[in-house]
């Protein structure tokens, strides 16, 4: 592969002061394609595989140095919004722009509260499913089937649509999340309780049993709270990015959330949190051997990778995977968890910290690592760990929509390609062929 063209370098101004782009050379076709032809009929292509150098947008919701290790949301950094400001508060702070008073969370709380209910038909949809589906293709595609029962809330130009579906969905959510976990269980679905808040709520008709009373565990209730906080948003991710490509053709926030739901259950994503517990298990399977697990990852055998390490952004470790591990031994002391898998999870931080294979790389812990401990202890089966980073994950995809819809430099997302195929050849009939 040679270089064919250099592209210009350009720069971009955020909080953190200038953030220079460098753009990737377009490089010759494996087919011997001459993409400096490609160029003068197009103008600038840069190849930029998974969009490593490319901003897609400019955004006003989190910031990262990656380098750093910093992340803040709206400007308040991570650490002092985790266990002192409610998801809520987060919630209406990413959507916004600023923290609530007092009066305007009681207001929004209120709000929500009003929306939790299913459609009964929309509760029919659940029966569809085959008994062991996984609840994140049944969570996306009932968030898929909100557009079909709202007609008022499907235009992304009208105030009122957007405000009422982005109600909708907050409060809705957690139900579906529910609804997804009975279903996969077997047991019966509880209406949502609105004397409670949302993440009770989403324990008792998680956990409870219709008709019979449900004592919401205070601790439990507000770890997951402070988890949700922790995913809330993460700029231009994944299903955060999916989120927006879908919205820049006006597709509605539930066509959109519904889209970034499945790019979240990918393994290298959301997705991971589930796989990290599926690897400390097995490696405890095979008699806790990290070194021969860690050997396998380097010598990167098929398949094998740490799960839970690396991110894109992070070159340091990630403060939410920090206020994680933090919080893991006290929340699994009050809860009862399992111990010896975080002490395993420990080791393995351990040990590839101080190998060079992950220093030279600069592979860190990242926010999948240590949550599926806590979920575990909580009691949620590892297939319902990626919905509950898809809870929290919510109003940060709101937010970016609704930030997206709203800016009128906006633009259908629509990449460029550098073609590698055949070049022009002549149609040769079948019977000649
Ligand atoms: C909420 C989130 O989405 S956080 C991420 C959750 N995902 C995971 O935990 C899955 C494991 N991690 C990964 O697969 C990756 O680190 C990702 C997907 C998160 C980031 O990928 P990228 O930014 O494209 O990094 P890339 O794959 O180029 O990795 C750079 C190098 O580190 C290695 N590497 C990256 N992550 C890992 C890992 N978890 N284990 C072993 N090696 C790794 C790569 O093999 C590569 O090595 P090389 O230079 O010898 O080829
Ligand atoms: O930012 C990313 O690439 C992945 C992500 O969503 C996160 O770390 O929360």
């Amino acid at each position: 592969m040679t270089e064919t063209a250099s592209t210009p370098e350009v720069s971009l101004r955020h909080p953190g002061g200038e953030l220079p782009l460098r753009t990737v050379p377009a490089t010759e076709g494996a087919s011997g394609l001459d993409v400096s032809k490609l160029m003068a009929t197009t103008g600038q292509v840069a190849l930029d595989v998974g969009f490593v150098n490319t901003a897609s947008c400019t955004s006003a919701i989190t910031y990262i140095d990656g380098d750093a290790g910093v992340l803040r949301y709206r400007g308040y950094p991570i650490d002092q919004l985790a266990g002192k400001a409610s998801f809520l508060e987060v919630t209406y702070l990413l959507i916004h722009g600023e923290l609530p008073t007092a009066d305007q969370l009681a207001a929004f709380d209120d709000n929500l509260r009003r929306h939790t209910l299913l459609h009964e038909d929309l509760k029919q949809f659940f029966q569809g499913f085959p008994r062991d589906a996984h609840p994140m293709p049944v969570l996306s595609s009932a968030v898929s089937a909100l557009s079909t029962f709202y007609q008022d809330s499907l235009d992304p130009f009208d105030p009122r649509h957007v405000e009422i579906s982005t109600v909708r969905l907050l409060a809705k959510l957690p139900t579906i999340a529910a609804y997804a976990y009975k279903k996969s269980v077997g047991q019966p679905f509880l209406y949502p309780d609105n004397s409670l808040g949302l993440v009770e709520n989403f324990l008792r008709m998680t956990f409870g049993f219709p008709a019979e009373p449900y004592e919401v565990d205070p601790d439990l209730a507000a770890a997951l709270d402070m988890l949700f906080v922790l995913h809330a948003d993460h700029e231009q991710n994944c299903s955060t990015s999916t989120v927006r490509l879908v919205g820049s053709s006006h597709a509605n926030l539930f066509a959109s959330v519904s889209a970034g739901i499945n790019a979240l259950f990918g393994p290298l994503h959301g997705g991971a949190n589930q796989s990290v517990l599926e690897m400390l298990e097995a490696i405890q399977r095979d008699g806790g051997d990290i070194g021969r697990f860690v050997a396998r990852v380097k010598d990167k055998e098929p398949g094998v990778k740490l799960m839970g390490f690396g991110h894109r952004v992070y070159k340091n470790y990630d403060p939410r995977a920090a206020i994680v591990k933090q919080t893991a031994d006290t929340v699994l002391d009050k809860l009862g968890g399992d111990n010896q898998l975080l002490d395993l999870a420990r080791q393995l931080e351990e040990i590839a910290l101080s190998d060079d294979y992950f220093v030279q790389r600069k592979l860190y812990p990242n926010v999948d690592f240590y949550t599926g401990l806590i979920y575990r202890a909580m009691g949620f089966p590892t297939r319902m760990f990626t919905v509950l980073f898809a809870l929290g994950r919510l109003p940060g995809w709101i937010a970016q929509w609704r930030e997206m819809i709203e800016d009128p430099t906006t633009k259908i997302g629509r990449p460029r390609q550098v073609y590698t195929g055949e070049t022009e050849r002549a149609f040769v009939p079948i019977g000649e062929r």
